[in-house]
């Protein structure tokens, strides 16, 4: 009756404020964005969803939460991203101090600036991905040769091999096979709803201690797996210590050189591939899905393209980073794939400080107790009309472009472009691979639509999806064909506006 009480200003479903049920079946749902949203919708944009358990699409709430100076924390939600049986991470350590103290060890290894090969690397992968789409999946009907790609398992391939090569070196060799040889997959799938469950009843986070439970968790012996991951990590860790320590300049020394020990590392590991994979290829797949089923959007991005290399100012076989964030369309066509799609849908829930605190709710103050926990509701922010106006819910690049260079324009677009940034969290818990995930998709975006037209098979259901924190996506199959060269140059009024920073996402976090 006292937790009822604490968040009774609060509204929401009947049964939240009692029991965590509700709550419960939501995430579990498979579509708990959706209902989220709707919930926000309904019961204003910070709502109740359990006991001591609040909703929030509200940016200025979010950001509140995150900044640098906010007495908000984490809440005990974050401890169920604890992948490793004994050892946190740095995205589950509630303690504050601890968690700062990881972070500012590892950012300096995260933004590449000390990883002198990373956008090689990246180019490296890319070039693999694009072979392979090209010598197996191209369809070429003339020849008789018809096929289809799964582009949700593609991907996922790159943005694997993507990450342990710039992490430790060397890639799982996930596109040299083709395959998932480990079964990361179809673990991770199974895994993320146990997360899910976890975040709703922390408690049951004691079960780990359980010696059959703990078991049961993937480790580093494991045959197959997020354990076999864990196994391929710590090798790779093992590698830099000892007499004949391998040297190389990546994120893995720059780790080292910030004095984590090898058993932090091998926990790090795990949570840097689940970090840095899945939402990078969500997004990926994603915006690759919308653009290629909106005919004018591609249109006019391959004219800005084509006219961009005519002009000698994306570089070839790869485009660099640089040069993508100077391309105001393809910019435009990344933030609406990020918005529209946000990669991250958890709670990320924080906690209110010791005294409560005052939350504004669609312009009424309403007291949240300490200890309440906050959840954010990523969708239902990005798919707020308020901010990126009446026709939110389709995928429309335009909406990134200025229409005019009055001041009342010009903060539309940076009220949206500060939004959308939120997909990557913010402040002092904001990602720190933003810059990682940024060039990939920079890359991969435009160097695979230039190559390659993608046709969903099926319109009516173009792909499976499971949304528990992550996205689960399968069964995304597309009739890839070869994209003709034509020398037809590209209409002006589909190119304007080439130049300048083209208000691309900032390359990396920097707080
Ligand atoms: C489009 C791709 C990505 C999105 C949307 C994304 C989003 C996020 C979000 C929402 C958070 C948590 C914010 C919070 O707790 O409030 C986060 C944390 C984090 N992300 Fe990413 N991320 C992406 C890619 C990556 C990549 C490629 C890497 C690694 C190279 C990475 C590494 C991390 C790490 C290490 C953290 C934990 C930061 C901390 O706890 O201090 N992410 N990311």
């Amino acid at each position: 009756v006292k937790t009822y009480y604490a968040l009774k200003d609060f509204e929401g479903h009947w049964s939240v404020g009692w029991s965590r049920l509700w709550l419960l079946r939501t995430q579990g749902s498979g579509c708990m964005n959706v209902t989220f949203t709707e919930i926000n919708r309904k019961y204003g944009s910070t709502a109740r969803i359990g006991p001591g358990m609040l909703l929030t699409s509200d940016p200025e709430l979010f950001k509140r939460m995150s900044a640098v100076r906010s007495t908000f924390t984490r809440g005990p939600w974050y401890a169920a991203l604890k992948l490793h049986p004994e050892r946190d991470n740095i995205t589950s350590y509630v303690d504050e101090r601890k968690h700062g103290d990881i972070r500012n060890r590892m950012a300096p290894g995260y933004s590449g600036k000390e990883n002198t090969h990373m956008e090689q690397d990246v180019d490296d992968q890319l070039l693999k991905l694009l072979a392979l789409v090209d010598s197996k999946y191209v369809a070429r009907p003339k020849q008789g040769i018809f096929r289809t790609m799964d582009l949700s398992r593609e991907t996922s391939f790159f943005t694997l091999d993507v990450i342990s090569k710039i992490a430790f070196g060397k890639t799982f060799g996930f596109l040299d096979q083709d395959d998932d040889p480990f079964g990361y997959l179809i673990n991770l799938a199974q895994m993320l709803p146990a997360i899910i469950v976890f975040g709703v009843y922390t408690e049951l986070m004691n079960l780990m201690k359980i010696p059959l439970v703990k078991a049961a968790l993937p480790k580093s012996t494991d045959k197959r797996g997020l354990g076999r991951v864990m196994g391929f990590a710590s090798e790779r860790v093992r590698e830099r210590f000892g007499r004949k320590a391998l040297v190389r300049q990546d994120m893995l020394a720059s780790f080292i050189n910030r004095g984590l020990t090898q058993a932090e590392l091998e926990s790090e590991t795990l949570t840097q591939i689940t970090a840095g994979s899945d939402s990078t290829a969500s997004a990926l797949r994603m915006t690759l899905h919308f653009i290629s089923t909106s005919p004018p959007v591609l249109d006019r991005l391959l004219a800005e393209a084509k006219a961009a290399i005519e002009a000698g100012q994306i570089s070839r076989p790869v485009i660099q980073d640089v040069e993508a964030r100077r391309l105001p369309y393809l910019q435009a066509c990344i933030k609406e794939g990020l918005r529209i799609y946000p990669p991250v849908t958890g709670l990320m829930a924080k906690k209110v400080p010791d005294g409560g605190t005052m939350i504004n709710v669609d312009g009424v103050d309403k007291f949240a107790p300490t200890g309440t926990q906050v959840g954010w509701n990523s969708w239902g922010m990005m798919h707020d009309s308020e901010v990126f106006g009446p026709d939110a819910e389709i995928f429309r690049p335009e909406r990134w472009l200025l229409g005019n260079t009055s001041e009342k324009e010009q903060g539309r677009v940076a009220k949206m472009t500060e939004t959308v940034g939120l997909c990557f969290g913010y402040g002092r818990f904001g990602c720190l691979g933003r810059g990682v995930a940024m060039m990939e998709l920079n890359k991969a975006v435009l160097e695979m639509l230039l190559r390659f037209n993608f046709q969903p098979c099926s319109l009516a259901k173009p792909f499976h999806e499971m949304v528990v924190g992550f996205y689960v996506h399968t069964d995304m199959h597309f009739v890839v064909t070869e994209r003709r060269q034509d020398s037809k140059k590209a209409p002006a009024k589909l190119i304007e506006g080439l130049g300048g920073e083209a208000n691309a996402l900032p390359w990396a976090y920097d707080a």
